[in-house]
């Protein structure tokens, strides 16, 4: 059985994580770039972790500029199995107030393709299941965890994707309430589609910061008032990823762990020898 690596990428207002013991700084380059930032792995509980802001320290890339390809590829090689996103979103449903935690189950995915979502490509040809696109074992243990760190945690729920990096017009904005979506962020549909094809689980603590601007009794989205609840949330944040950490076990039943089992249509015999190569890491016991 391999060893359980988990995976946190930190989102806005989550640039570090206390409380690791052993912590190493790993500079990684990969056949897709350069990540964010280092990655920090270190020991949380007696479980092995991972840490990268996928902003950057400093937060310095736009949600559609970080190598979100790098960032999951750098992920894999370090042995993780199981990522923790954690996201700032906006709510788009009244009883999801700022402040609430929403474990996201479902995505609607609204940017405008200057992301690269896929590994796959340039020779070989792959098609995962995307139905069901977190997984629901690790989403459970960020819920339970989410409850013992007594958040407000809405479970379940549809976080819809937007490019950015301005924020939705009022029309946009009560044009996706009407699809019935529960939260609004710009950086989950990338890292979800591509851990799938890594065959890395994917959950999603979404931390709610504010009413968009379709709440007529709320102010409209702005960065200051996304800051100043995320400055009050981060420890809330922790405290749950502590929580999560202990909840997940290393052997994995989901269908994530297989997810690229019959997901390569091309001809084995045609895929170029270089693309092998560069993806032996993603691909390579299936080919
Ligand atoms: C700083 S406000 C907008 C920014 O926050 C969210 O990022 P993340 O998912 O990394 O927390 C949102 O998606 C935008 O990128
Ligand atoms: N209202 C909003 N729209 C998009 N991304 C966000 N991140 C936090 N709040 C957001």
């Amino acid at each position: 059985m391999s060893e359980l690596v988990i995976g946190v990428f930190g989102g806005s207002g989550l640039y570090e994580m206390e409380g690791m013991s052993d912590i190493r700084r790993v500079t990684m380059d990969t056949p897709f770039g350069a990540p964010s930032d280092e990655y920090i792995t270190g020991i949380l509980d007696g479980v092995k972790m991972v840490f990268l802001p996928r902003h950057g320290r400093g937060h310095r890339l736009l949600p559609s500029e970080v190598n979100y390809r790098a960032n999951i590829y750098g992920m894999k090689k370090l042995g993780v199995s199981r990522i923790i996103s954690v996201s700032a979103v906006g709510s788009m449903k009244e009883e999801i107030a700022p402040g609430h935690i929403v474990i996201p189950d479902q995505f609607i995915d609204r940017t405008n393709a200057t992301r690269c979502n896929t590994f796959f490509g340039n020779g070989i040809v792959a098609h995962v299941q995307f139905a069901d696109p977190v997984c629901a074992d690790l989403s459970g243990c960020l819920y339970e965890a989410a409850l013992a760190s007594g958040a407000v945690v809405h479970r379940g729920g549809t976080y819809i994707c937007m490019e950015g990096p301005a924020f939705s017009t009022r029309a946009e904005s009560n044009m996706y309430r009407s699809f019935g979506v529960s939260v609004i962020g710009m950086t989950n549909i990338p890292e979800a589609k591509l851990a799938r094809e890594a065959e890395i689980c994917y959950g999603v603590i979404a931390l709610a910061t504010d009413y968009d601007c379709w709440h007529e009794a709320h102010d409209d989205v702005s960065v200051d008032a996304i800051l100043t609840i995320i400055k009050n949330n981060v420890t809330m944040a922790k405290s749950i990823i502590r929580n999560a950490v202990g909840r997940i076990v290393a052997e994995r039943d989901c269908p994530c762990a297989s997810a690229l089992q019959y997901a390569v249509i091309t001809d084995r015999n045609a895929i170029p020898a270089e693309v092998k190569d560069r993806l032996d890491l993603i691909v390579g016991t299936y080919l």
